[in-house]
């Protein structure tokens, strides 16, 4: 049995926590924690950015340097920041007033962040509040200058604050979300700090059988220029207890445990429903001491929540000074979490609830040394990633198809003409073929080009251009029919069966008469065949006879007119078109 020390220490009221956002990141950490769902405490944004102020979810907000940046940001100019802070600094003093815990979320490297955290941080202590500060490092390609700056800022914060958790956006962006873009490495790194905050709250708020109190958190977390290793784990199922824990060693924070070696004190705590046992909480601390030096203080708390149902959770927490952080010896980390759980054998029943704290350490590993396996526990966890797949899959349902080339069946061919080869269906991969119906619903262009990847010869492409050809001769063709029933009723020369059909010029190569069909037919008589059916009646509104191919072989003997003597003039500028072009052209 490992002897714990029982700490009697009261845990604080959720209503004495403060949560301040402080700069453009902080204010997303803090609406990260608040969407998550951080119970009790009070939301702070401060910010000298007013358009990032005014969409912050916090329910308190006030702006830095009013007359100082005017609304604006300190262009990442921590002196603008400081000086900004200092303008409200009553406002400061009275928003942290009466709090014992204060958690201050900042991304290092900007202006306001970087010169007003430890300015907010000196406040807040002054004011008789434990500080924690949750506080980013740049990303490496942010540059030196914002990296220096970030230096700097974290050197006044590891000696004003209580304890310094730090996260470091270049590692995490490598680990993490090596494929993904920045926003989503700075959204993870969001969540990373919202988990850490509400784990600590959760240590530090709830009551507990055996509680942490702000010195053991200090403890824990405090040696000089020191990073926080953290690891959170929940699981449900029969060997829950053993599987929180590996799932807590399995934050990248902690080097899969190969962190904790060289730690000096490790604070425990671990949380759940009324059916946690004794026997389970001395395993997991069996199993957690494999990995702590003998020497090591550990500080343990333990707490009873129902809303915790039957999922167990253990929180780890303890910090490392900087130079024992380049010193790890990856070494020993091959295969230090499963380690713990030799003796115990794995257990199907065991739910991996949330791995939580996935959290990415400010650790330079040396370059030459194999990396850590995080990635392979990375792997394990259920993320469904294979994105690019499913948009393969989906691929064939955006495809557009060329239509189909039904003819309407109540229309009558017009003429018959060779039947054409029977074209093979496209073949499509992975596309079935009752998904047709579907596709054809898609809007494709009646007209032009058929962009289609089954148009790929020649070939095909004309049998497109026939098809859309064919189209307008239906239409041409429907005109005339339409004509046709017309003068079906008043000219009884109509169904002579002689009528050339000149109204499709669409493909002129089929239809289209050959000059020798037209015997002596000129321009003119183009244009009369192809005025406008308005406007082959007169103005009675008779009908006029259409030309036929008999027209060939026009009778001119009786007059100018021809047979057309007698009849309404068919004038257009004053010429007469029943009159033979040649009598015309003579007369002028
Ligand atoms: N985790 C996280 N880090 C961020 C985010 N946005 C920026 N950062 C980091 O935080 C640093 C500071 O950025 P900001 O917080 O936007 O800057 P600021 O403190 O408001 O300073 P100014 O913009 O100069 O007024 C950046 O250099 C980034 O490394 C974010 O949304 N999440």
């Amino acid at each position: 049995m490992i002897p714990f020390e029982r700490n009697r220490q009261q845990t604080i009221p959720s209503s004495s926590l403060k949560v301040i956002g402080l700069g453009g990141a902080g204010a997303n950490m803090l609406d990260r924690a608040a969407l998550d769902g951080m119970e009790g405490a009070e939301l702070l944004a401060l910010n000298t950015d007013m358009r990032t102020l005014a969409q912050s979810v916090a329910g308190e907000k006030l702006q830095l340097g009013p007359n100082l940046t005017k609304g604006l940001g300190a262009g990442g100019d921590p002196e603008l920041g400081k000086q900004a802070v200092l303008e409200v600094e009553a406002q400061v003093r009275d928003a942290v007033k009466g709090r014992s815990i204060v958690f201050l979320c900042v991304g290092l490297g900007g202006g306001t962040g970087s010169g007003a955290a430890p300015i907010v941080t000196r406040l807040a202590r002054e004011e008789g509040a434990f500080v924690v500060v949750f506080a980013t490092m740049p990303f490496g390609f942010e540059g030196q200058r914002r990296r220096d700056q970030a230096e700097t800022a974290l050197n006044e914060l590891a000696v004003l604050s209580n304890a310094l958790v730090t996260f470091d956006n270049g590692r995490m962006g490598e680990l993490v979300l090596a494929k993904q873009g920045i926003h989503e490495a700075f959204s993870a790194a969001d969540r990373m700090i919202s988990e850490s905050i509400k784990a600590v709250t959760r240590l530090v708020i709830k009551p507990g059988l055996v509680n942490v109190g702000l010195d053991d958190l200090m403890t824990a977390l405090k040696t000089n220029r020191s990073r926080c290793l953290f690891g959170s784990g929940i699981a449900k199922g029969k060997n829950r207890a053993q599987t929180a824990l590996k799932n807590a060693l399995s934050s990248p924070l902690l080097d899969r445990g190969s962190l904790l070696h060289d730690a000096e004190s490790v604070l425990v705590h671990v949380s759940g429903g009324s059916e946690m046992t004794l026997y389970e909480v001395e395993l997991l601390m069996q199993g957690l001491t494999k990995h702590v030096p003998e020497s090591a203080h550990i500080l343990f708390g333990a707490a009873i929540d129902e809303a915790m149902g039957d999922s167990l959770s253990v929180t780890v927490i303890s910090a490392l000074p900087e130079n024992k952080l380049t010193a790890t010896m990856p070494g020993k980390t091959e295969g230090a979490a499963d380690s713990i759980f030799e003796a115990v054998e794995d257990d199907d029943d065991d739910e991996e609830v949330d791995p939580g704290g996935t959290f990415v350490p400010a650790v330079s590993f040396k370059k030459s040394e194999p990396e850590p396996e995080v990635e392979d526990e990375l792997e394990e966890e259920p993320e469904p990633e294979p994105v690019p797949e499913k948009k393969e899959k989906s691929a064939p349902k955006r495809t557009i198809l060329p239509p189909r080339r039904e003819k309407p069946k109540s229309k009558p061919e017009p003429e018959p003409e060779p039947e054409p080869e029977p074209e093979p269906e496209p073949v499509i991969e992975g596309f079935e073929e009752d998904e047709w119906d579907e596709e054809e619903d898609e809007e494709i262009p009646a007209r032009g080009k058929v962009e289609s990847p089954f148009l790929d010869d020649e070939d095909e492409e004309e049998d497109l251009v026939e098809d859309e050809d064919s189209a307008q001769e239906e239409v041409a063709l429907k005109e005339d029919d339409d004509l046709e029933d017309e003068d079906a009723n008043d000219d009884e020369d109509s169904d002579d069966g002689e009528v050339v059909r000149l109204t499709s010029g669409a493909d002129k190569s089929k239809s289209e008469p050959k000059a020798d069909e037209l015997g002596e037919l000129e321009d003119d008589d183009w244009a009369t065949v192809h005025k406008p059916k308005s406007s082959r009646k007169d103005e009675t509104g008779e009908a006029k006879k259409r030309p036929s191919a008999g027209q060939a072989e026009l009778e001119l003997d009786g007059g100018p007119r021809g047979r057309f003597e007698g009849e309404s003039p068919n004038l257009v500028d004053g010429e007469d078109l029943d009159v033979p072009p040649y009598l015309r052209k003579r007369a002028k």
